[in-house]
């Protein structure tokens, strides 16, 4: 990790458009121009240290030194995430929201949200064959958002299956920093809540009576370290966490799309499938494509660390990406080879596409199993169980966009489905990947 010494200072007022401007690039650029893999900014008028790599996340997971309180932006909260959720809780009221949602995690309750999105995909499948042509990312908001409702003990009537995943988009792109995105994605966001408050509401007052272990009814009867149920409003927010991240899910599919048709070997590697290649994909395309740029805490005493004063209360900005691509921990960060993952030592600090460190005690995502488990038996039925062409489309993708994605979605024509789903879709995967720090 390189880290010049005093850290350096991006020269600029303000660098909140810069970041705007230039996304996932802009933290990037910003330590090959300095020189340094931590550097001070301004953003949104005030001091900010952004870093990457190893150590550095190291370091922002440590909850002893960072707090999320107030540290994401607001129209984040409002959109995306949600307010008063597990993502801004710090100490023991995050470990016990934390213990909540992992409580959702068990083998089991993967693997039933393995076969439910199958179900759905292989369901879709039977359509597609009737149609012309087919984009694969409207197709997998649909089935995620259809799987993820499902899963979550969360009834969705077919009715209103379109409007509420078109909600669940608009929240996920809505991060971005685009004033009209931020506003469609805060306008959705209430429409979620109001209908989840709802069932909550419904299930506490015994009219409604999901299974015991679905999200819907461990959410809806926690209670808080003081002994309260969770207001409506935040049991709503914390009831969206367990479904709408699985719907971000699409974009990872729409990115391992292009890498099979991009790369002609890896497919044929994957179509034969032997040493558990579909999983070494899955983990290839999230750590080599963009979704989540960076994540956001503050310091929360004094520390000093490499020679370098982090002052209480100081907004620190961790590179996502760029740490997944950082040269010291990837060899040819900046190429696409599923097969680095062979003898890969687990660090929980230096591969972050869902956040790092230890699922249990930190904010690192809860729902990352989930994530490999359907993306990995996803990949192998779109290469194993049906055929398709890719016409001709524009599949370039801007990385100054957040979330990005590339331009036509991923379309397919001529879709034949070559065999119903088996046994061998359902394999033993080693799922839950208990990350040692
Ligand atoms: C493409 C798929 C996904 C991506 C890229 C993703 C990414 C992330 C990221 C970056 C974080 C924040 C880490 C941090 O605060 O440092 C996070 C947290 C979280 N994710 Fe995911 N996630 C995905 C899928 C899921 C799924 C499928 C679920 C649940 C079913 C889920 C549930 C959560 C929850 C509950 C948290 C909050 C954890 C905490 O604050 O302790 N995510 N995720």
């Amino acid at each position: 990790m390189k880290v010049k010494s005093p850290v350096p200072r991006e020269k600029s007022l303000d660098s909140t458009l810069s970041l705007i401007k230039e996304g996932f690039n802009y933290i990037p650029s910003r330590r090959e121009q300095l020189g340094s893999d931590i550097f001070e900014t301004r953003l949104v008028g005030k001091k900010a240290v952004c870093m990457a790599g190893e150590e550095s996340a190291a370091i922002f997971y440590d909850e002893n030194k960072f707090k999320r309180k107030g540290a994401i932006p607001k129209p984040v909260m409002k959109s995306l995430l949600g307010e008063g959720g597990v993502h801004e809780q710090d100490d023991e009221a995050h470990r016990q929201r934390k213990r909540m949602h992992l409580s959702m995690m068990t083998p089991e309750r993967l693997e039933d949200m393995r076969r439910i999105a199958i179900k759905h995909l292989d369901k879709k499948v039977c359509q597609w064959e009737k149609e012309e042509r087919v984009n694969l990312f409207e197709e997998m908001v649909e089935i995620f958002t259809r799987a993820g409702c499902e899963w979550a003990g969360v009834p969705l009537k077919e009715k209103e299956v379109k409007q509420r995943s078109r909600e669940v988009l608009d929240m996920i792109d809505s991060f971005g920093g685009s004033p009209a995105r931020f506003r469609q994605g805060a306008k959705a966001r209430s429409k979620q809540e109001k209908w989840l408050t709802g069932i909550i509401k419904e299930i506490r007052a015994g009219k409604f009576v999901p299974p015991s272990y679905t999200p819907a009814c461990i959410i809806a009867h926690h209670r808080e370290p003081n002994g309260k149920r969770l207001d409506p409003q935040v049991a709503a927010v914390d009831l969206s966490n367990t479904f709408r991240p699985l719907v971000a899910t699409a974009y990872f599919m729409v990115f391992g799309a292009v890498a099979m048709h991009e790369y002609p070997q890896v497919h044929q590697k994957l179509k034969e499938d032997t040493d558990g290649y579909s999983k070494m994909f899955a983990q290839e395309v999230r750590r080599f494509y963009p979704f989540a740029p960076a994540m956001a805490a503050k310091v929360k005493q004094d520390f000093l660390w490499n020679d370098y004063k982090f002052k209480k209360n100081t907004l620190v900005i961790l590179d996502l990406f760029g740490t997944n691509r950082h040269p010291d921990s990837w060899e040819q960060p900046n190429q696409f080879i599923p097969e680095r993952f062979k003898n890969w030592k687990e660090s929980p600090f230096s591969f972050v596409p869902q956040g790092g460190g230890n699922h249990y005690m930190g904010h690192r995502c809860a729902g990352e199993w989930m994530t490999v488990m359907v993306m990995t038996a996803f990949f192998h039925y779109l290469t194993n169980y049906i055929t398709f062409d890719v016409p001709d489309q524009d599949l370039s993708y801007d990385m100054s966009r957040m979330p990005t994605l590339p331009k036509s979605g991923f379309e397919m024509t001529n879709i034949r489905k070559l065999k119903e789903p088996s046994d061998e879709l359902y394999k033993k995967m080693d799922t839950q990947t208990a990350i040692k720090v």
